[in-house]
């Protein structure tokens, strides 16, 4: 019996944390109201016996015997009359007990339900950045959207199944104690229905996978729908998504249906079984000669036991139905198989004299046969000065951010920052060095003023101070409600080029010792870049940038240039030593020494 329970008790151990200590207090509510429960019903057993005008004694025997005792000494009619206040006293409390107990269960039940979403919340939060790269969003989406619930419903099911276990605990320890032969041959009776239930509800897990995975891939084309609305209507595409969205919709139907009407067919048939025995238990006990009040009192308990065990038994077959959520929680949960997020613990403050690529080899996780990406790359980026990174596309160069920012980290070779090996290096600290501004980075939904001060704790004149230096001020003071301005889900309100500007502001708020720009100014107008450009030189000898561009004019002020091609770093010099070179010939531009 305890096994249904498990998965729901390992999510609530999990999750629960120390509010776990209040399930010996559900336990000891349930087990006492249903011990007053089982009381109030042996009562039956002398108020019977008066009005049956039965005073014979003989023949009832153990807890029987003992029932039949209260009130003895009183005339018939007080005995009644205070057996029944007694029997109306336990039911007042009985319920006052279950009350308490359903209160404190929906109160954990609310706790466990947070820490769940909050846990997941946190592990997408702080899981290693590569598994964003390998894994489904629809996945993560319906794990957090829906399953996230489900999981919630099952640590629900665990407590209210706590609640009943000891009601039937305690009801078959009354009933044991009225007829031990009855309560045998109805405890068989309700291992046989038992093992029946159980079958059928290993038939739910199958199911129940079936309808999480469907959910998956319905939450991936949700999401397709959302994100990709300009694509799908510039290629005239609406007809082929509906269908393919109908297509995974309908699977999710079907395999909801599957699911649904194999549990449906468990509680009919859990009733048919429970009322089979239960009148077979009443039949043999007349037939074995039990007393008639003894009869009533089995009876009624047994009809008391019956929704516990029938309660009992849904929860098992609703684990089941669960199962496929409670893995795909759990799995999310679960750290060991997941990317770690980068360590490290030495202090960094500011950028001394160099970053050094030292031989770093990298190829993207799981991304199978597809070629390395860098290959045993050198170069250094010098303190103070500004240094291009150009090769064509796909050469590597955001990759090269990916591995500053510590987003992944190098197969071979090392990154070294003033000689400390980056990956001995503080995370939280070296981000807090460095700022990117990038065409991959959005914007949160909120006003201007908050993105630009996102991550930074900046006055109102520092913020406009930042948007004037990326060249933002004069279009946001044109907005009716100026830096107030909803800018809406990633910026959607906003042009490309003023959303690149306000994401180059938020960069530059933070003054960071390491700016990077990774085609952060593609979209801006020729005249903006000019004035930006002429801000990042303002840094110059200060402060130290990297800019990822294919645009001449945008890496026209910086003093070093760093050429990528077929994974590999083809040179690197002043790039007033290549002044004359084009951009196609820059790609090409290949220093002696690493030929
Ligand atoms: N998440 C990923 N999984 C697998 N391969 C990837 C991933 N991201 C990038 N790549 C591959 O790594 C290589 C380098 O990509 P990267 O984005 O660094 O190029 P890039 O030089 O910045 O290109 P562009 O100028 O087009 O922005 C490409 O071949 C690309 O296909």
């Amino acid at each position: 019996m305890l096994r249904m329970l498990v998965p729901g008790f390992q999510l609530l151990r999990d999750t629960l944390g120390r509010q776990l200590r209040l399930l010996p207090a559900v336990v000891l509510l349930g087990l006492a109201s249903a011990t007053l429960e089982g009381a109030g019903i042996g009562l039956i057993i002398p108020m019977l016996g008066i009005i049956a005008g039965n005073d014979d004694t003989s023949g009832l025997s153990g807890i029987s015997a003992l029932f039949e005792q209260v009130g003895e000494g009183l005339d018939d009619g007080e005995r009644l009359l205070a057996i029944a206040g007694a029997v109306l006293a336990l039911i007042c409390l009985k319920n006052v007990l279950a009350f308490a107990n359903a209160v404190l269960t929906t109160f954990i039940y609310g706790k466990a339900s947070h820490a769940i979403r909050s846990a997941l919340s946190d592990q997408l939060l702080r899981i290693g950045y590569p598994f964003f790269l390998q894994e489904n969003p629809g996945r993560l989406l319906n794990i957090i959207s829906n399953e996230s619930w489900r999981a919630s419903d099952a640590v629900q099911t665990a407590l209210s199944a706590i609640v009943h276990a000891c009601a039937a605990v305690i009801l078959l320890a009354f009933l044991l104690l009225l007829s031990w032969q009855m309560t045998l041959f109805v405890a068989t009776g309700l291992v046989l229905v038992q093992l029946a239930h159980a079958a059928l509800s290993a038939t739910l897990k199958g199911p129940s996978r079936d309808v999480t995975s469907y959910n998956s891939e319905l939450a991936a084309r949700m999401l397709h729908l959302v994100h990709a609305g300009r694509l799908i209507r510039v290629f005239g595409q609406e007809d082929r998504e509906k269908s393919a969205f109908d297509t995974a919709s309908d699977a999710v139907r079907r395999a909801g249906f599957v699911l649904q009407t194999r549990q449906g067919a468990l509680p009919p048939l859990t009733e048919v079984l429970h009322s089979a025995l239960f009148l077979a238990a009443v039949v043999s006990a007349w037939l074995v000669g039990v007393r008639f009040p003894v009869i009533v009192a089995f009876v009624v308990l047994l009809y008391r036991l019956q929704p516990h065990m029938r309660a009992l038994q849904m929860s098992w077959s609703q684990f089941q139905g669960w199962s496929g959520s409670l893995e795909e929680v759990r799995w999310l949960l679960d750290s060991s198989d997941k990317p770690k997020p980068p360590s490290g613990s030495l202090p960094v403050e500011g950028l001394g004299e160099r970053i050094e690529f030292e031989r770093v080899s990298f190829r993207y996780p799981g991304s199978g046969a597809r070629t390395i990406v860098l290959h045993a790359a050198n170069f250094e980026i010098r303190s103070g000065c500004s240094t291009a990174i150009i090769g064509r596309s796909g050469a590597g160069k955001t990759t090269i951010v990916n591995l500053l920012c510590r987003f992944v980290e190098p197969d071979e070779g090392r990154i070294l920052v003033d000689g400390v090996p980056l990956s001995e290096i503080d995370p939280a600290q070296w981000r807090r060095q460095i700022a990117v501004a990038s065409q991959d980075l959005e914007l949160v939904d909120g006003t201007i003023l908050e993105n630009i001060s996102y991550g930074q704790h900046a006055t109102f004149a520092e913020v406009e101070r930042a948007a004037r230096l990326a060249e933002a001020h004069s279009f946001i003071e044109q907005f009716p409600e100026g830096y107030g301005t909803v800018v809406g889900y990633r910026g959607a309100s906003l042009s490309a080029g003023q959303r690149q500007r306000i994401a180059l502001a938020r960069a530059l708020v933070r003054d960071p010792a390491v700016l990077i720009l990774d085609e952060a100014t593609n979209a801006v107008d020729g005249l903006s870049e000019a004035a930006i450009v002429e801000t990042l030189k303002l840094r110059a000898g200060r402060r130290t940038t990297i800019v990822i561009s294919h645009h001449r004019s945008t890496i026209s002020f910086c003093d070093d240039i760093v050429v990528l091609g077929s994974g590999r770093v083809k040179s690197q010099s002043r790039l007033s030593d290549v002044a004359s070179l084009t951009m196609d010939q820059l790609y090409e531009h290949e220093a002696p020494a690493m030929r």
